[in-house]
């Protein structure tokens, strides 16, 4: 199999590596299906102490050179916050979906997601605490490419239906309103014929300090 990666250094500027996957990006999605498989397994005991002792010297390997600087915050021509080390929608973070949002023509943010059995809290359904970060996610995004980027201040949750993991959702949050630093949005997860399983609303903050020109230092 030939992958073509985007060239070295391409990573720190999604737009300049264009639709190519960097390396960090591949490594990031193999380390998910291992998370997936971890949870899955079913080989034996001997197998999995062998393993482990592979991935410990894998991340051994990893760590022999280490970032000294976080990943960049940038925005996409659409506006919407990109950081690949985002956790919910970071291309470089393991931990995320990753969750890729879009904006609509009417300025709906929109992404189409599928949990897996790594985010379950009650049986067979996802976590409560999952779905409510992806949502503060698309909220934050909604309220952000309106103008209105800031920290969340409240976040309010009705789950209406469990969430399957494993089928196909759609997250969607519109902007609604600003009054001095504070806006707010209101968006859902939904099965894709718009049947809600949890609604949200959320008021978010622009820090006085990012006002007075230290964004994206906090
Ligand atoms: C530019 C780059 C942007 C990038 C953005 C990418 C986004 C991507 C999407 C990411 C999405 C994920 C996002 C995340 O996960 S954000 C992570 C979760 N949220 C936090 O960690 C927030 C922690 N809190 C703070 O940082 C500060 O307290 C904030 C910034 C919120 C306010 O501290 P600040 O010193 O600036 O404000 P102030 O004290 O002068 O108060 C101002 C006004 O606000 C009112 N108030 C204050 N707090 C609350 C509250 N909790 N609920 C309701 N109201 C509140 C207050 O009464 C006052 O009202 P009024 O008296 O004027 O009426």
């Amino acid at each position: 199999m030939t992958i073509e990666l985007a060239s070295a250094g391409d990573t720190e500027d999604p737009a300049a590596a264009g639709d190519r996957p960097s390396a960090l990006d591949l490594l990031t999605q193999q380390v998910r299906d291992l998370v997936d498989a971890v949870v899955l397994t079913g080989v034996p005991q001997d197998e999995l102490v062998e393993i482990t002792a592979e991935l410990a010297a894998l991340t051994d390997r990893l760590r022999a050179l280490r970032r000294t600087s976080r990943h960049p915050l940038a925005f996409d021509p659409e506006g919407v916050p990109r950081h690949a080390g985002n956790a919910v929608t970071g291309s470089a973070n393991p931990y995320a979906l990753p969750l890729v949002s879009r904006v609509t023509s009417d300025g709906t943010i929109r992404a189409e997601l599928s949990f897996r059995q790594i985010h379950e809290g009650p049986p067979t359904s996802v976590h409560g605490g999952v779905s409510a970060m992806v949502l503060d996610q698309v909220l934050g995004q909604a309220v952000a490419v309106a103008g209105g980027a800031g920290m969340t201040g409240t976040l309010t949750l009705r789950y209406v239906r469990r969430v399957p993991y494993g089928e196909p959702l759609v997250a969607t949050a519109e902007y609604l309103r600003t009054e001095g630093r504070k806006s707010w949005a209101e968006g859902r997860i939904a099965l894709p014929d718009g049947t809600p399983l949890v609604e949200a609303t959320g008021l978010f903050i622009t820090p006085r300090l990012w006002t007075e020109g230290t964004a994206g230092s906090q």
